[in-house]
């Protein structure tokens, strides 16, 4: 599998645990490169922005609304199959459906705060790492 990027955000309530350490080794133990990298505090703009594909669903203001509730931590994370990879870590979408042993199992305590979000495909990471970051801001090692 080739190379590729993902976005990766650690969420209000993980940021809130103090875990942000705990999730970054996973990255590293799975062999994704952190290349970029920043802690911040979205607006309500930013955010609405980021889910605008969740407008016509029912849950977007709370989703908005939690986003926006503390600062977040996000992230590019590079290596092979790294989408899937980094899906594959986070497991699924409601920490109770989640594999044990991911970061939502580990971390999340609901379907709104559920810990982190990754890209779902190639076409949504290069979105959404446009969002965050400039070229100038990634920074590729070796
Ligand atoms: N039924 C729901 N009720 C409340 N919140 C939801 C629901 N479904 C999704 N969400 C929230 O919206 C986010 C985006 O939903 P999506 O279906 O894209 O899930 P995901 O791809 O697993 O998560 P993310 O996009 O954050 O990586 C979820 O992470 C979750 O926080």
């Amino acid at each position: 599998m080739a190379n590729e990027r993902t976005l990766s955000i650690i969420k209000p309530d993980a940021v809130a645990k103090n875990v942000i350490g705990e999730i970054y080794t996973r990255f590293e133990k799975a062999g994704l490169e952190i290349v970029a990298a920043k802690m911040m505090h979205l607006t309500q703009e930013q955010a609405e922005g980021f889910y605008a594909e969740h407008k016509e669903r029912p849950f977007f203001n709370d989703l908005v609304a939690f986003m926006t509730s503390g600062p977040v931590v996000v992230q590019v994370l590079d290596g092979e199959g790294a989408i899937l990879k980094n899906r594959d870590l986070m497991g699924a979408t409601n920490p109770k459906e989640a594999e044990a042993g991911t970061i939502r199992a580990d971390f999340a305590s609901s379907i709104d705060a559920n810990a982190v979000h990754g890209s779902d495909s190639a076409a949504s990471a290069e979105r959404e790492i446009a969002y965050f970051f400039n070229d100038s801001e990634i920074c590729p090692r070796g």
